[in-house]
């Protein structure tokens, strides 16, 4: 590989950016933030020296950095958390032209993302992912966002990042199971849009690794560039999320949420297929490609009432319906209105076990 390669992706919408892939990005960081005299970096104990290299970057470019350290994981993902992080940027007296940078996974990207959503009504993000999932997924497209007890991510705002640096050497550190964990969303990425993706995955995924992010975040990309809102078309993207949040609501954020989604994805291919809008190999796909890599596709059957419950209250349900991102075949993502209880408790009987 060409480790000095760098591909730029455009996000357009009212707020356009560039996501940059490629390796050692940190010189590209005090551009994006130049108007700020301090700049808070949000982190997680892991990425503790990806964070002061970072703030290294940004103090050699005449910003002061002021580190935040964060709880890892979905720990950190709180408006606890968020709310220690405002009281910070008080003390620092940050105005609205001094930035937020997030450097870790999509947990650090998406708090990140809304502690400066809200200080001040909005202050500049740049968006330094350092997971797979972060890179292909929750880095770009402005969600950003807390879980509470009432659900995951249910509290947020849509923030459009000032730029993202995908900086594919930060991988190198990532935990094999986090990397597998992110591949869930790449995958998702193939079935919604670009097909090409699961035949990169079955082939061999860490050969083919920098052509799946950039793949990954050109959907998503284009995606959001078209509806950052998520009005309509956005809705493709939560493609396995109604089923997967449910899961993670019910594991207490415990589980890895490419895993959740693992299974997500499993039961949306069942849910198409039984409601007569997918075919049987796609929907057979979706469990094939996704054990291949060795995720999660089955969930205990008696949490089946839990889930139904927790799902009420998934962003797409209107009032009392609920509403299904499935596949009218591969790459062809549709809605489902209102499928009846014997139809979802069908699809779940296909990813539950005993
Ligand atoms: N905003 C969005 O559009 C969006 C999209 C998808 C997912 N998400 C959110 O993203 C989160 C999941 O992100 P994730 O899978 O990155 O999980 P994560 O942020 O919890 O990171 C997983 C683990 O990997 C560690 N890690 C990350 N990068 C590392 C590195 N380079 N070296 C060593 N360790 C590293 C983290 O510290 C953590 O322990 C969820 O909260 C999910 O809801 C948001
Ligand atoms: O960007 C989106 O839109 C997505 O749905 C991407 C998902 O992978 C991601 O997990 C997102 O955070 C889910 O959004 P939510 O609005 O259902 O919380
Ligand atoms: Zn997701």
């Amino acid at each position: 590989m060409d480790n000095s390669r760098i591909t730029t992706i455009e996000v357009g919408g009212e707020r356009p950016y560039q996501v940059l892939v490629g390796r050692d990005l940190r010189s590209a960081l005090p551009s994006l933030v130049a108007r700020a005299a301090q700049a808070a970096v949000l982190y997680a104990p892991p990425l503790k020296e990806h964070a002061v290299r970072v703030a290294d970057a940004l103090r050699g470019a005449g910003i002061a950095p002021l580190p935040i350290e964060l709880p890892d994981a979905e720990a950190g993902k709180t408006i606890e958390v968020a709310a220690r992080c405002w009281d910070a940027l008080g003390e620092a007296g940050f105005t609205r032209t001094d930035a937020v940078v997030g450097v870790g996974g999509g947990a650090v990207t998406d708090v990140a993302g809304f502690v400066a959503a809200c200080w001040l009504r909005g202050v500049a993000v740049v968006q330094v992912p350092t997971s797979l999932l972060g890179m292909v997924d929750a880095a770009v497209g402005g969600k950003t966002g807390v879980n509470t007890g009432a659900g995951k991510n249910l509290v947020g705002a849509f923030h459009p990042p000032a730029g993202v640096l995908c900086d594919l050497s930060t991988l190198d550190s990532l935990p094999r199971a986090d990397l597998v964990a992110g591949l869930a969303e790449v995958v998702k990425c193939g079935f919604i849009a670009d097909p090409a993706i699961l035949d990169l995955v079955e082939d061999d995924p860490d050969r083919h690794l920098p052509e799946l992010v950039e793949r990954a975040v050109r959907v998503k990309a284009d995606v959001v560039s078209k509806d950052l809102r998520e009005s309509g078309l956005r809705e493709i993207l939560n493609y396995g999320h109604t089923l997967g949040h449910a899961i993670e609501k019910r594991e207490r954020y415990g589980w890895r949420h490419g895993h959740a989604i693992s299974v997500g994805l499993v039961y949306a291919a069942a849910l198409g297929r039984l409601a007569g809008r997918l075919d049987e190999a796609t929907a057979r796909r979706h469990r094939s490609v996704l054990d291949g890599l060795g995720l999660p596709v089955t969930y205990p059957a008696a949490a089946w009432p839990d889930l139904h419950a927790a799902m009420r209250v998934d962003k797409k349900a209107r009032g009392a319906r609920l509403r299904f991102v499935v596949l009218g075949g591969l790459a062809r993502p549709e809605i489902l209105e209102a499928p009846p209880d014997d139809l979802l408790r069908a699809a779940y009987e296909e990813v539950g076990t005993a």
